[in-house]
This record gives structure tokens, sequence and C-alpha cells, in this order.
């Protein structure tokens, strides 16, 4: 769909992940950060179930956008959704303008864990993409375990308002066993 068609505003792959040996297959929808797509963009939060936010470590302006980034998430992404903060381009010392404490330091006023990447020599790209899975899958279990919980204790009460109606209707003595 974007070929000749002027810049791409959204870009979709999949890769396979090995976690917990389970293979884990994750859909990467990478959307563009221009101002002037964001409205389609935001459409792609509502389904996402984890999110990276990317600043560039050459530019303390990308850094800057970081707030605006995550304010958008708060707002439209599923309330449970998994972020991680990553500075990539770590590569390219010469022209760091983001120090590691800076982004240490907001991942951890987000609550966000934190990479330094670089796709041009493949440093922590790996990494970065299973923690995600790995938090996504967390919080996943989390509320099946959740659900496996309410699920058992709401058969636990039918089970025991069953048998007090069995208690109810063999009245008498009986009906006083059934409380012991
Ligand atoms: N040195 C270095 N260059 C990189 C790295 N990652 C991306 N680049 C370069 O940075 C430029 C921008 O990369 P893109 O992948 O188009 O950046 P983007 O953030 O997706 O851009 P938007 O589509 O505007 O969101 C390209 O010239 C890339 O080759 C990296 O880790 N190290």
């Amino acid at each position: 769909m974007y070929g000749g068609l002027g810049p791409r505003r959204v870009d979709f792959k999949m890769k396979t992940l090995v976690i917990d040996g389970i293979k884990v297959r994750i859909q990467i929808w990478d959307t563009a950060g221009q101002e002037r797509y964001q409205t389609i963009t935001k459409q792609y939060y509502r389904r996402a179930q984890g999110i990276f936010l990317v600043y560039d470590i050459t530019s303390e302006r990308s850094f800057q956008h970081i707030m605006k980034w995550a304010s958008d998430v708060d707002e439209y992404a599923p309330e449970k959704v998994q972020k991680i903060l990553v500075g990539n381009k770590s590569d390219d010392v010469e022209k760091r303008q983001v120090a590691t404490e800076q982004g240490v330091k907001l991942a951890k006023a987000y609550g966000m864990d934190f990479y330094e990447t670089s796709a041009f020599t493949n440093n922590n790209i790996t990494e970065t993409f299973t923690r995600l899975a790995e938090q996504v899958l967390a919080a996943n279990k989390k509320d099946l375990d959740l659900l496996r919980i309410s699920l058992n204790d709401e058969l636990n009460l039918t089970a025991l308002e069953e048998e007090e109606g069995l208690c109810d209707s063999a009245g008498g003595e009986q009906h006083k066993a059934c409380w012991c």
C-alpha cells in the first residue's frame, strides 16, 4: 500500500520470539512520528498490548517529545498496555545529546523499563522486544489468574448455594448439620 504513494505512515512486521520455551508470534506496528500522521497513528494505540516509546539519543528534541507520546498513550491505549522507553542510535556516540542517565530517570518517573538500542549494530534489539513480550504475557497471565480465581469463587458459591438448597428442603436436624 505504501509503494509510490508518498511517505509511509505505518509499517507492519511479524517476529517470532521464544519466551520461557514458548513460541510467541508478535505483530509490530511502527507508526510514523510526524505530527501530520498522528490522527492515523493514534488509531493503532487502541489494540496495542505493548508499546515502545522511542527517542533518538542524538536528538534532545526527540527526547522532549517522549512526554507528548506518553500522554497520547495514556489517552488512547488500553489501560493495561505495557510500555518500555527506548533510546535508539546508541552506536552514534559522537552525536549523543541525551545522556543514558536522563533516559533512566525518565523511565523511572514513568515506571517503565529502559533500554538503549542500536538498529544499526543490532545492540539490545532482541532483548528489548523479548522484555516487552514478557511483560505483555505476564500482564495477560495476571488477568487470567484473576479470572480463574473469580470463576472458582463463583463455582464455590454456586456449589454452596446448591448444598444450602438441599439442606433447606431436607429440614430439621439435617439442616443444622449442614452448617457444621
Ligand atoms: N546510526 C544509526 N542510525 C539509525 C539507527 N536507527 C535508525 N537510523 C537512521 O535514522 C534515520 C531515520 O530512521 P527511521 O527508521 O526512518 O526513523 P523513524 O523514527 O521510523 O522515522 P519516522 O518515520 O519519522 O517515525 C535513517 O537514516 C536510519 O538509517 C541506529 O540505531 N543507528
